[in-house]
């Protein structure tokens, strides 16, 4: 408790306010001097997306829109994972009524994310499999700690990156690099995201990857934000609304896809090979 109180006073001081006061999952704090607001996930042990982490996220990007944020920096309070990606227990054996809610809550998570009016900054400080590497290329740039992987790795584990997951990696990478990384289901060490510009810019540690989030999002200070806004909004609408028109098909796609039995099989290895990981 004292050190609580130790620590918001702290904050207050450097001009930094917690929002999300009842979130556990996410924590959200906004420096009141530049407006900018950092998002962190905080779901031990790896911020795997599980229903419950979604709709904090979730949550939390319409706090940041509601409080008129100039800017959102997306990031994780574990130094060595950004997010393992979808919970794999979510997908494996999985309750109906549960699983069709947690994909649901993905696409609207994934619908507020890719288009909020907001700049948003990714300060990948750690790796980002999958699910992590869609948040991350959800956002309008990239800045990742160097000694980290990153990429879009379905087909390793025997199942597809759906549509929407394909077109955020091509609309960063464009279709040749995308079909090879894709197809691999390839993990990008930091060089080399940054050479095919997956991401944008590799820093030491998350510190100097929260510097350079602000001085992107700075960069906007003297842009008009309505203009810019529309602006990010017409041309990412063509991607955004090919889910928002199908949102229906795409759930039932992945209700057919994960529910094969060879798919639950791979997710069974796939978990039994990251125990068995851990406990070495
Ligand atoms: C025609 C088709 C059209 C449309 C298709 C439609 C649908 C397609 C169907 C499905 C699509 C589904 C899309 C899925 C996307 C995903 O995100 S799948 C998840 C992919 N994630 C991964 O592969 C990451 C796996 N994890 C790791 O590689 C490492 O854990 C990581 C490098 C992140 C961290 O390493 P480290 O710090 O060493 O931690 P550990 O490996 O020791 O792990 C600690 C514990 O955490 C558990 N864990 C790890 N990842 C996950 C996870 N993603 N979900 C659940 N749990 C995870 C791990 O088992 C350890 O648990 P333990 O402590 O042993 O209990």
């Amino acid at each position: 408790m004292a050190l609580l109180c130790f620590q918001s006073l702290r904050m207050l001081r450097s001009g930094i306010r917690c929002m999300s006061q009842n979130a556990q999952l996410v924590s959200l704090t906004v420096n009141d001097k530049t407006g900018v607001a950092t998002l962190s996930l905080q779901r031990p042990p790896v911020n795997s997306l599980n229903l419950e982490l979604l709709t904090e996220i979730s949550s939390a990007l319409t706090e940041a829109t509601d409080n008129n944020s100039r800017g959102l920096i997306l990031t994780s309070t574990n130094d060595g994972v950004f997010s393992a990606g979808l919970d794999i227990l979510e997908m494996y054996k999985p309750n109906l009524d549960r699983v069709k809610e947690f994909w649901t809550k993905l696409q609207e998570t994934w619908i507020k994310l890719y288009q909020t009016a907001y700049p948003t900054v990714a300060v990948i400080n750690g790796h980002s499999p999958a699910g992590g590497c869609l948040l991350a290329l959800s956002c309008e740039h990239r800045i990742m700690v160097k000694n980290f992987t990153i990429g879009l790795n379905e087909t390793r584990l025997g199942i597809v990156a759906p549509p929407w997951f394909i077109a955020s990696m091509v609309n960063v990478i464009g279709q040749r690099q995308s079909e090879r990384a894709l197809t691999l289901g390839h993990m990008f060490t930091t060089e080399e995201a940054k050479n095919v510009g997956l991401i944008d810019e590799i820093v030491q540690n998350k510190a100097e990857g929260t510097t350079q989030a602000e001085a992107f999002i700075q960069k906007f200070a003297k842009i008009p934000f309505q203009a810019r806004s529309l602006t990010k909004t017409w041309l990412r609408n063509k991607t955004v609304e090919s889910l928002v028109k199908n949102r229906e098909d795409d759930l039932n796609m992945f209700l057919q896809v994960v529910t094969q039995p060879n798919a639950q099989e791979s997710l069974g290895h796939y978990i039994q090979s990251l125990k068995n990981k851990a406990t070495k």
